[in-house]
């Protein structure tokens, strides 16, 4: 990434390349990074999708492979220059255990680094998430904060934990010495709650209004503000920082970057009511309807349902204490750190990004009748 080789292709790495954030990602790299030679796509389950981008002048490398073995991440990293890790557990609803969690998260977050510093690639971007800041679990407002606003930190959920993990080993691996004797450069990006186009919970919503013959029922007050961030401005950010390491290594080197754009700030449910109420559905209550303490019990019995039945089926329903601490507190930021640091700014405006979010619901929603 010389100055005096301008020209010089560069080879890209994306772990998770087939998920959700990682397709926008792979496309805009394809689409926005000029010095792409190579874009390498490691996931342990690869998209159909991938074969459409073989066709065009940059190489792109499908690789089948687990974060979790060191070794297929080693082979997946040699030479490249660059790696995106945004190969992730998302689970908050008790799918895998906390020990898969944890070894997805962190220790595939450790392998990725000791690749880096095996291989010698010397720049690292790794997707982090809003999680590791909070909601905490005394359910303190995190009010339009920033990267600096002071904040208790303190997790139990396997999830945001082994987020946080993972955040702190690639912000300490800022500077260690990689293969050939040159600097690790690193930078964690964190996400609010993402929407756009793939969104499967948003289908998931969707479909449920649908079922319900086109309601859904307020459950949290349209007070509580829920941080939300469109997908596409998220891979932006990601190709931007990566793309700006290597210049700005000294301003970026070990520092974290909440994901912002100009989404606007609103409760969860309201804030998908920008997409769903255009696809015919309709949010019925000003207040909640059920009591909080009712929504508080509904989840304990969910979490209890999950353990009983975890020897014959798995129950993992949205509602669970969890998902409605997070959903019931308010978290939202407000910063320019992004755009001090690399110049970021969003791609898409807010009203883009709602308008390709209508688009892909009525097409998700209508190909599952
Ligand atoms: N969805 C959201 O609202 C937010 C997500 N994030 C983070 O963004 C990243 C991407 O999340 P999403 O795209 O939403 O999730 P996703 O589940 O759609 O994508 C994750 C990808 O990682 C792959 N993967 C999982 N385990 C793997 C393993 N052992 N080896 C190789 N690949 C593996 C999956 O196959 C999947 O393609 C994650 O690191 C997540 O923690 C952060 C903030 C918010
Ligand atoms: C029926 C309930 C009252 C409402 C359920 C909504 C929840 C499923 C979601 C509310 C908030 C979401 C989380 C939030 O956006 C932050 C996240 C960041 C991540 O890194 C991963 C995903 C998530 C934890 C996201 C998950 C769904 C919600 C809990």
């Amino acid at each position: 990434m010389a100055d005096s080789a301008q020209a010089q292709k560069l080879v890209y790495l994306v772990t998770g390349g087939c998920g959700f954030l990682g397709e926008h990602v792979v496309r805009m790299l394809l689409q926005r990074e000029p010095r792409l030679g190579e874009l390498r796509v490691f996931d342990r389950h690869l998209g159909p999708w991938l074969e459409e981008l073989k066709t065009g002048p940059v190489r792109v490398t499908a690789i089948q492979g687990d974060v979790t073995e060191a070794h297929e991440v080693a082979a997946a990293v040699a030479r490249a220059h660059v790696v995106i890790h945004t190969a992730g557990l998302v689970d908050v609803f008790g799918r895998a255990s906390p020990e898969t969690i944890h070894e997805v998260n962190v220790q595939g977050t450790r392998n990725v680094i000791e690749a880096c510093v095996q291989t010698g690639t010397r720049f690292l971007v790794y997707t982090s998430s809003m999680e590791v800041v909070g909601p905490n679990t005394k359910g303190h407002p995190f009010y339009r904060g920033n990267e600096d606003t002071l904040y208790e930190a303190v997790h139990r959920h396997p999830y945001p934990c082994s987020k946080a993990l993972a955040e702190r080993l690639v912000l300490e691996a800022n500077g260690r010495e990689v293969h050939g004797g040159l600097p690790l450069v690193t930078c964690a990006l964190r996400p609010t709650g993402i929407y756009g186009e793939g969104h499967q919970i948003m289908r998931d919503f969707y479909r449920q209004g649908l079922r319900l013959g086109g309601w859904l029922f307020r459950a949290i007050p349209a007070s509580v503000e829920h941080g939300r961030v469109y997908v596409g401005n998220v891979a932006w950010m990601h190709v931007l920082a990566a793309r700006e390491l290597e210049r700005r290594a000294a301003l970026m080197g070990g520092q974290v970057y909440f994901c912002y754009d100009g989404s606007p700030y609103k409760s969860y449910e309201d804030f998908n009511m920008e997409f769903l109420g255009p696809c015919g559905l309709q949010l019925v209550g000003a207040r909640p309807l059920l009591p909080y303490w009712l929504l508080v019990f509904l989840a304990a019995l969910n979490a209890l349902l999950q353990w009983l039945l975890r020897p014959l089926v798995l129950y993992a329903p949205l509602l669970n204490p969890y998902t409605l601490a997070v959903a019931n507190t308010t978290f939202t930021v407000s910063t320019d750190k992004a755009q001090r640091h690399f110049g970021y700014e969003p791609l898409f405006s807010w009203e883009d990004s709602r308008t390709r979010t209508i688009l892909w619901v009525q097409a998700a929603g209508s190909s599952a009748q």
